[in-house]
């Protein structure tokens, strides 16, 4: 048996568990913001996927897009302040956080917004997290991802005398990894979730976030 396939065998039976944030490592961007990268945070990550996939009350969610309104293209739930989190790695994953930015972030993450990628078709376009605090304010943004690996995308904010988009970063996120966007990323910065082609199996992010940035 490869080695590949015996640990993801054992991982489909592992309790999840997550790691140290001691090796995370910082990549500066520009403008003041920077991303945050740990790839394999959360071990024992089929469970949680698995968990998530059935047990969550996902919702289908429909948008205005200038005269029409369209399906948004990925299922979606948000737990906000105080609500109970659907399984309790998930509570410890927010409070490791939250101590290890305390000093940084000068408050906790208090929220966790959960999406479900069904395949490749599914996807967010070029946004940054700024209703709310993010459009005025240096915040954080925390991503755990399980399943399917995505790429996040990730460029200068059009406008502002911004020039040309020539530094694009395509960000791959794999099972257990996370990431956490910081500084003015929300702000300066635009993330994305390209569609992807070819056989793509599904993929949930959870995404914590402190009071009033979403
Ligand atoms: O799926 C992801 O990792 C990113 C989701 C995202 O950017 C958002 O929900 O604001
Ligand atoms: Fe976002």
């Amino acid at each position: 048996m490869g080695a590949d396939l015996q640990a993801s065998l054992l991982d489909a039976f592992a309790d999840p568990e997550l790691g140290s944030l001691d090796g995370i490592r910082r990549t500066e961007l520009s403008r003041g913001a920077w991303i945050d990268v740990l790839p394999g945070w959360l071990s024992g990550a089929d469970q949680v996927f698995e968990r998530l996939a059935v047990e969550v009350a996902w919702r289908e969610e429909r948008r205005q897009m200038y005269d029409r309104v369209v399906d948004v293209p990925r299922l979606l739930r948000f737990y906000g302040e105080g609500e109970q989190l659907p399984l309790p790695i998930l509570d410890e994953a927010r409070d490791q956080l939250s101590d290890h930015y305390t000093e940084e972030l000068g408050e906790p993450f208090r929220t966790a917004g959960l999406c479900f990628y069904r395949d490749g078709r599914d996807s967010v376009a070029w946004h940054g997290d700024k209703l709310g605090r993010g459009e005025h304010e240096d915040t954080m943004v925390a991503i755990l991802s399980v399943g399917e690996p995505r790429v996040l995308a990730l460029r200068p904010r059009p406008g502002n005398n911004a020039g040309p988009v020539t530094s694009t970063i395509r960000h791959p996120l794999g099972h257990g990894d996370l990431i956490v966007m910081g500084g003015s990323c929300q702000r300066t910065w635009e993330h994305a979730i390209p569609k992807a082609s070819g056989r793509i199996g599904p993929r949930i992010s959870i995404q914590f976030r402190p009071r009033g940035v979403r």
